[in-house]
């Protein structure tokens, strides 16, 4: 199957600033995609540019076979929930509905009304009027609705409460059981896609810096652990490391080391991993196929 996405050597400058830098990856078709980063890493510039929202600098994109933006067909394929969960504040649940009916060709208003009834959202409410949570149900409503091939959605529960957070992820989770797609969506918060991905792209400083099927990932790091050591004669590549008193900490990509009655090995978690290379920012990309 073609991939959903890829991208070679993708830029993206504001002025001297660089939100993304040589961005060079491959997402296969059908996953669940988790984009991770910290504030400011570039995970929204990444996905605008996926949507056709924002032009790149420099370097290539295809998404879903096409360009980005490039026409109703493209369009109708992707659907973007950008960050701060848009909906039209002056028009009611029931107009967004009838909105999404005119300008989707596949709108499944079905599926639309009964998700809404389901949550609670009456169709008559104004959009202006309902909580954080409930405008992110209806964007998210209004997203899946267009039954697209890709959706893409930006820190979709950033706004919400941890129990609206469960319920969103909860939501999304039983769409993308009943219907078939890839999903994009991106959070600084690890534990919100740890359930939900099988894809995990690392993003620090505008840089991809971990890419690869969630299972490889972890499969694919340890943590060494005993007393201080030199870190230069380790199998693998040393993706953080810390020296306190007489111990050695270190985070290994690669093989599992040798095994050494001094030093203890373990797996990592995903959110482990995800901080090892929020903490790592001047090395090496790694991707893992
Ligand atoms: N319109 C803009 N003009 C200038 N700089 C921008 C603009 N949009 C983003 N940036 C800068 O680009 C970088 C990446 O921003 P981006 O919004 O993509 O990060 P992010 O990972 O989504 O962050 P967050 O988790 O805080 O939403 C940041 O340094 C940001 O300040």
């Amino acid at each position: 199957m073609k991939p959903v996405l890829t991208t070679r050597g993708l830029t993206r400058r504001y002025g001297r600033r660089t939100a993304l830098s040589d961005c060079t990856i491959t997402v296969p078709s059908g996953k669940v995609v988790g984009l991770v980063g910290p504030n400011g890493a570039g995970k929204s510039t990444l996905l605008r540019i996926a949507a056709g929202a924002l032009p790149p600098t420099a370097g290539e994109i295809e998404v879903l076979g096409g360009r980005p933006g490039s026409g109703p067909g493209q369009l109708a394929k992707v659907a973007f929930v950008a960050q701060d969960t848009p909906v039209y504040a002056g028009l009611t649940v029931g107009d967004h509905l009838r909105f999404g009916a005119k300008t989707n060709p596949r709108w499944d208003d079905a599926m639309a009304r009964e998700r809404l009834k389901s949550l609670g959202l009456k169709l008559d409410q104004r959009a202006g009027r309902l909580s954080g949570g409930q405008r992110a149900q209806l964007a998210l409503t209004m997203a899946v609705a267009k039954r697209p091939e890709l959706l893409i959605l930006d820190e979709p529960v950033a706004a919400l409460d941890p129990l609206a957070r469960r319920e969103f992820m909860q939501g999304l989770m039983a769409h993308i059981a009943e219907h078939e797609g890839s999903v994009i969506l991106s959070s600084h918060v690890v534990s919100d896609l740890e359930r939900v991905c099988d894809h995990l792209i690392v993003l620090v400083d505008s840089r991809v810096r971990a890419d690869g099927e969630v299972e490889d990932l972890l499969a694919g790091h340890h943590r060494l652990t005993g007393p201080r050591r030199d870190t230069a004669d380790l199998p693998g590549d040393v993706i953080a490391e810390s020296h306190v008193g007489r111990q050695s900490t270190v985070i290994l990509r690669g093989p599992a080391p040798e095994p050494d009655p001094a030093y203890e090995v373990e797996k990592l978690s995903l959110e482990d991993l995800v901080l090892a290379y929020m903490s790592s920012d001047a090395r090496p990309a790694l991707e893992m196929a």
